[in-house]
């Protein structure tokens, strides 16, 4: 369990994503959001303490369950004040990264941060998911955006048999799982690696069990 942001800082360069020109987009990411949370409520003022753990590597676990080679969309839902999609995009430049959402202030600032942080492959969808034009998509992530039902009714339509799906749920990972009716074979619940309560629930349409960490 990562628990400090000591931790947090050295567990993201030792994946080998995290090249210096990574670790420097998040830099300016962490920068640009904790002035632009003093404008806008984006995260809880008390999380900026622990920015890199409780945010950017919270974000960053996501990416060791992606093969590497995958080269499809990621399509981040509801990607708010930039989790995971703008920690994503700044690990994977080269991946078009779509962060969907449907705020006025927070597509701008998601926007704004995306063109600081030289993101160019990436693109802020700033509509509601449910009127966004159905493409395919290699993974879709989604942290704190609906329960998992609708989550999955929502957005099945981007989904092939191949696309990864990973929705960090927190504490309640299991039991969402548990109460699904349709599709619950076809996921699992992973330890989160920020907090021992949390989990991320894994998986693709066919059940087919995807890259482990
Ligand atoms: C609780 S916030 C989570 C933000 C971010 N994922 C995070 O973990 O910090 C949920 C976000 O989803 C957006 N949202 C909710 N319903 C949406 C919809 N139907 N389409 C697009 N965005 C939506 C909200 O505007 C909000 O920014």
């Amino acid at each position: 369990m990562i628990t400090t942001e000591d931790e947090a800082r050295a567990w993201l360069r030792a994946l080998p994503e995290c090249d210096d020109a990574a670790m420097t987009r998040l830099e300016r990411l962490v920068d640009l959001l904790v002035e632009e949370n003093q404008r806008q409520n984006l995260v809880s003022a008390g999380s900026l303490d622990q920015v890199w753990l409780r945010h950017i590597v919270d974000s960053a676990q996501l990416l060791p369950h992606v093969p590497r080679e995958t080269s499809l969309p990621w399509m981040d839902l509801g990607t708010g004040a930039g989790f995971p999609g703008l920690v994503i995009a700044a690990l994977r430049p080269e991946l078009e990264v779509l962060m969907v959402e449907s705020r006025t202030r927070r597509i701008e600032w998601l926007d704004r941060a995306r063109i600081a942080m030289g993101l160019e492959r990436s693109r802020i969808v700033g509509q509601r998911l449910e009127m966004v034009e159905t493409c395919q998509v290699g993974v879709i992530s989604a942290r704190a955006f609906a329960p998992l039902d609708r989550l999955l009714t929502l957005s099945a339509r981007f989904s092939t048999s191949d696309t990864i799906w990973l929705l960090p749920k927190g504490r309640s990972a299991q039991q969402e799982l548990d109460d699904l009716r349709k599709w619950r074979h076809v996921f699992h619940v992973e330890q989160s690696l920020t907090d021992p309560q949390a989990g991320i629930i894994v998986g693709n349409l066919t059940g087919r069990k995807g890259k482990t960490k």
